[in-house]
């Protein structure tokens, strides 16, 4: 018998591996039918209903014995010496006549058989003693994004991902649920979500989660009697729903809702009136409103009243140094004195919504692996797109259950595995090329396309300086874009794991889009280098003809009104096709002695103007929105000056937005709109509110494009604070 010692949520790395050892010695046939021998009194234990799930319908009187027990009973007492006594904790012992499960508590015995669940993936059973326990009391998610809160089927999904995977915790917050928030918090649920909740709360005993409801107040709390016995009254039809974990959030609001003192004394009047009275209810969790050290005044005493007032069986959550930031040693001696406890982990990884137009499937790393003690839970807040991101979830349960021997890039390669095991590499591809966030106000960034990034590097930089191929890069490169063209489609039609495959459709759309434009791109600078000037033309055109399907991809899917749009590839391919793009037409350019347009950036819109101040502004498009950049100059336009703004192809507009920055614009200005047959017309500039923004609307027809002219007769100072549009 070879034993493991503290191995890790889902595998061990201790060697040699059960899959080893399995191949190695002599081993266990995996038992086709099996009999419990456990208390009686444990007969609806999730634990039982686990070993009913594996062996379904195979349990008989006489079959292998599996010996199921708890710290304690005397069912397993001459194993006392084997179980951990660390709370979760089990010993698992795979023997040739029996196994024996035994938990130094009902969660632990249930991880045993999680345990023996993964091991039975197995050809075979290795004959193997483990003693496992995990690293930190809590560890789960926080489901306290923006943005469309998840699905009751995603749900149910993420509570069976979390039991499989020793997470303990999971905590509803969705910032946009509204009886979680303002104005809301004070009604209870209407039925139907109601019944919703009840069932989750439900899953999550069975998978021995703790179900914890959040409420987020804070924003319109009064502090008065009232509204405290509001909150209470909500805390009591949840507990009516089968909540017995509670969670209190005060972060992102401001006004009166944000003082400490107030904060801790209506927490602990719910401590000593709710938690305390009824016995039967986990330790209350709050979110303060500085939750993160940058938000935070260390002499303003928001904080420490917090540490020093909060019942010391509250917890407090932190984000760490930053909103969106790695959590590590420096950052827990910074907050831990402070509240005086540790503090309570929310880590923003791998939410996304302040990037919405990225995915982030990439390894989880950064935090530390010497903070086990530190910290009283970790817990993830993820993307609202819920089976892409376990992924990372897989990893933090990895890492919290085992900080020490916690591998970054073992375990995502293991995350992938286990969400798509007959597609693996075709996943693998994909995640590792959709993991960074792009620019973004909070300055998180992630590592993407880690291992082509030589080869990218080395073929940028050997065309665009000395407009020579570096073929063994060449070469690399161009596997690679046939990799993810092919991961791409595999993908796409995978009839394994649909529900992770409709959330990220469209990027796999534009993933293969970046694929194909990468083999255009490549040919480009081959034709160049080799003079073969007659295809390169063809190969440009392909080439564009992809940036605009690319466009059109960005402009159609997940349209929301923060960052719109779909990117894929977008730190390290992307950059570099469109770089190697321009390179090569310049080049030819310079060779042929034409003028083809060498921006790689697709713009369907394109400003003239003969106002000297306006006629180099720069036209973006996000999503289905285009827009002038402001200027903030005093614009001196001239009497019949102009600007307008063509569209590639006749377009659909909705409403023409301007903010000239003055009043009564109306009776200087004409915005006119050319409509597909030629003919102009003139549109009504309607004052939006009562300041100075002036809006339009384009009309049913399709635009070729609008003009805004000056027909006062005079010279105009005007500011140029917006002109933008949006297309149907
Ligand atoms: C300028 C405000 C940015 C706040 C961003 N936080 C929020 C609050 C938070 O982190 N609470 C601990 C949401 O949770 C959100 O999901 C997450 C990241 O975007």
């Amino acid at each position: 018998l070879f034993t493991l010692q503290h191995i890790s949520a889902q595998n061990f790395q201790i060697q040699p591996t059960p899959q080893q050892y399995v191949t190695l010695q002599d081993s266990l046939e995996i038992p086709l039918q099996v009999s419990l021998i456990t208390d009686k009194s444990y007969e609806n234990l999730p634990a039982v209903s686990l070993v009913e799930n594996l062996w379904k319908g195979q349990i008989k009187e006489n079959g292998f014995p599996i010996y199921l027990g708890i710290q304690g009973d005397k069912l397993v007492k001459k194993y006392k010496k084997n179980i951990p006594n660390k709370s979760e904790g089990y010993y698992l012992s795979i023997e040739k006549d029996k196994i024996i499960v035994a938990g130094a508590d009902e969660q632990g015995l249930f991880y045993g058989i999680q345990t023996l669940a993964q091991l039975l993936t197995l050809p075979k059973l290795p004959l193997v003693q483990v003693t496992d326990y995990p690293d930190l009391p809590y560890r789960g998610v926080v489901e306290g994004f923006y943005g469309t809160p998840w699905s009751q089927d995603a749900r149910l999904r993420q509570l069976e991902f979390y039991g499989k995977n020793k997470l303990n915790v999971y905590l509803y917050g969705p910032k946009d649920d509204p009886y979680h928030s303002t104005p809301n918090w004070r009604k209870p649920y209407p039925p139907q979500e109601a019944a919703q909740l009840k069932a989750l709360v439900d899953k999550a005993k069975e998978n021995e989660v703790i179900f914890y409801w959040a409420i987020h107040p804070g924003q319109d709390i009064r502090w008065n009697t009232e509204d405290r016995d509001a909150l209470m009254k909500k805390f009591e039809s949840m507990y009516e729903l089968g909540v017995r974990a509670f969670a209190v959030f005060f972060d992102d609001i401001s006004g009166e809702g944000t003082k400490a003192e107030k904060q801790a004394e209506l927490l602990n009047y719910l401590d000593d009136n709710f938690v305390k009275v009824k016995g039967d209810v986990a330790p209350l969790v709050m979110c303060p409103t500085e939750y993160n050290k940058s938000w935070s005044d260390v002499k303003g005493g928001y904080l420490t009243t917090l540490g020093d007032k909060l019942n010391k069986g509250i917890q407090i959550m932190w984000t760490g140094d930053r909103v969106i930031a790695c959590i590590d040693k420096p950052s827990m001696e910074f907050i831990n004195p402070l509240l005086k406890r540790k503090a309570y982990i929310w880590w923003n990884f791998p939410v996304s919504d302040y990037v919405r137009d990225h995915l982030l499937m990439g390894p989880v790393y950064g935090n530390g692996l010497d903070i086990k003690d530190d910290m009283a839970a970790f817990v993830s807040n993820p993307m609202e797109r819920a089976e892409a991101s376990k992924i990372a979830l897989y990893s933090i349960a990895d890492y919290a259950w085992n900080l020490e021997s916690y591998d970054s890039d073992n375990s995502w390669k293991r995350a992938i595995q286990d969400l798509m095991p007959q597609h693996a590499k075709y996943l693998e591809t994909f995640a590792a090329h959709n993991s960074d966030l792009g620019e973004n106000g909070h300055g998180f960034r992630r590592d993407e396309s880690v291992a082509l990034q030589p080869a990218l590097k080395a073929l940028q930089e050997s065309y665009t300086k000395e407009g020579k191929i570096d073929e063994k890069a060449y070469l690399e490169v161009s596997d690679a874009c046939q990799q993810i063209i092919l991961s791409a489609d595999m993908l796409m039609a995978s009839k394994t794991n649909r529900p992770l495959i409709e959330e990220i459709k469209p990027w796999l759309i534009q993933f293969k889009l970046v694929g194909e434009y990468g083999q255009q791109v490549l040919q480009m600078i081959q034709e160049q280098a080799t003079g073969k000037t007659e295809d390169f033309k063809e190969t440009y055109a392909h080439a564009q003809a992809l940036q605009v399907q690319m466009g059109e991809v960005d402009a159609t899917y997940n349209q929301n009104p923060y960052q719109p749009g779909v990117k894929s590839g977008s730190k390290c391919l992307m950059p570099t096709f469109n770089s190697l793009f321009e390179a090569s037409t310049i080049r030819y350019n310079q060779q042929q002695g034409t003028q083809l347009d060498t921006r790689a950036e697709y713009q369907p819109y394109t400003l003239n103007s003969d106002v000297s101040q306006l006629a180099l502004l720069p036209v973006r498009r996000k999503g289905r929105t285009g827009a002038v950049s402001s200027s903030n100059e005093v614009i001196l336009w001239q009497s019949n000056g102009q600007l307008t703004l063509a569209m590639d192809y006749p377009r659909t507009l909705g409403n023409i937005v301007l903010d000239l920055g003055t009043l009564d614009i109306e009776g200087k200005f004409v915005l006119e709109v050319q409509t597909a047959d030629g003919n102009w017309k003139t549109l009504e500039l309607k004052p939006a509110n009562n300041k100075t923004l002036l809006v339009a609307q384009a009309g049913s027809e399709q635009v070729v494009q609008f003009r805004l002219k000056n027909t006062s007769g005079t010279l105009q100072k005007v500011y140029f604070k917006r002109c933008s549009f949006n297309e149907l």
